[in-house]
């Protein structure tokens, strides 16, 4: 069988064509990451392929990348303005590791609309708009190739679905119909692809500091949101990455405190650098 074929049986052409409608609108608006490409009916990437991880032994029917599952994957988790976007350019200095920011840009503008914006003004109406939006996006962050052997991430697809859907649900701004086609989604892209994660390294933040580094901040969708929702968000981080009463936690964790001034912060990374790139043999 040729490497550049999905190794899925019946599954095959349904997650081909998925794979081509999110590819086909994402290869428009992506740079920096090696995008796939199709050649005589199959997808291929530049880099890799998709391959089932379908064995003798082994029947999950997942795709998974081909080479990318030697790559340590570590996603930065933390609540809003916590310090997430900082710790990435800290380590983006570092020749091995790939930084993968949040697409924040994209929520803010795809095609000229601004789902964040919409769903910060009008939760009800947008939400589903904006958490399907993030789900894609999220999920081309983790397909995409990169050179580097580290690659580290803002956030993940997990933290999108168990941190800022569970909180549009539970607080009743998400209607039942789009939390059901929003799980069945998720459920259906984490029961069919692989998506390794090596290591969280969660952020740990009073909300109060979260809310201070937001204010200082100041992105202009985010200006109305009051104190209680930073409180909200970091007790659903604490019971998935702490108390782990939540949700399935996808990888081991890496707590860091993150209440400190800057120069201790980054004093703090460069403490924990050879613990974080030590994860793939954790
Ligand atoms: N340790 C820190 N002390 C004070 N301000 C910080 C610290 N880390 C980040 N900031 C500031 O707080 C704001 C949010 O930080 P950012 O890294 O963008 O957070 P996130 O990516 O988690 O949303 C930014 O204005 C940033 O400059
Ligand atoms: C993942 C995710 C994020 N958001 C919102 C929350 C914030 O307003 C921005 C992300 O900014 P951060 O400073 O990087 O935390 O996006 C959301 O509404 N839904 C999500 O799934």
């Amino acid at each position: 069988m040729p490497l550049s074929s999905v190794y899925i049986g019946g599954l095959r052409r349904t997650l081909t064509q998925i794979h081509s409608a999110a590819a086909a609108c994402l290869n428009r608006q992506i740079s920096g990451c090696q995008r796939p490409v199709r050649r005589k009916g199959a997808w291929m990437n530049t880099q890799a392929r998709l391959l089932s991880s379908r064995t003798p032994q082994n029947c999950t029917r997942k795709l998974v990348r081909n080479g990318e599952e030697k790559k340590l994957v570590i996603c930065i988790e933390g609540n809003i303005a916590s310090g997430k976007t900082t710790c990435l350019d800290y380590f983006s200095k570092a020749s091995d590791i790939e930084v993968l920011t949040e697409p924040v840009s994209k929520w803010r503008n795809v095609q000229g609309h601004n789902p964040l914006g919409l769903m910060y003004q009008d939760p009800t109406r947008w939400g589903l708009t904006l958490q399907t939006y993030v789900q894609l996006t999220m999920l081309d962050r983790h397909l995409c190739t990169t050179p580097a052997p580290v690659r580290m991430m803002e956030r993940s697809i997990y933290s999108a679905k168990y941190i800022f859907v569970e909180n549009l649900y539970r607080s009743g701004k998400m209607p039942d119909v789009d939390f059901v086609v929003l799980s069945e989604w998720f459920d259906w892209i984490t029961q069919n692809i692989s998506i390794p994660v090596d290591l969280i390294v969660y952020l740990q933040t009073t909300p109060e500091t979260c809310f201070a580094r937001l204010k200082e901040r100041c992105r202009e969708e985010e200006k109305m949101i009051p104190m209680e929702y930073l409180e909200t968000i970091h007790q659903l981080y604490e019971d998935w990455l702490i108390n782990k009463t939540s949700f399935k936690v996808p990888a081991p964790v890496l707590v860091i405190p993150a209440d400190h001034d800057l120069p201790k912060m980054l004093h703090q990374y460069e403490e924990n650098r050879e613990r974080i790139l030590a994860a793939r043999n954790a």
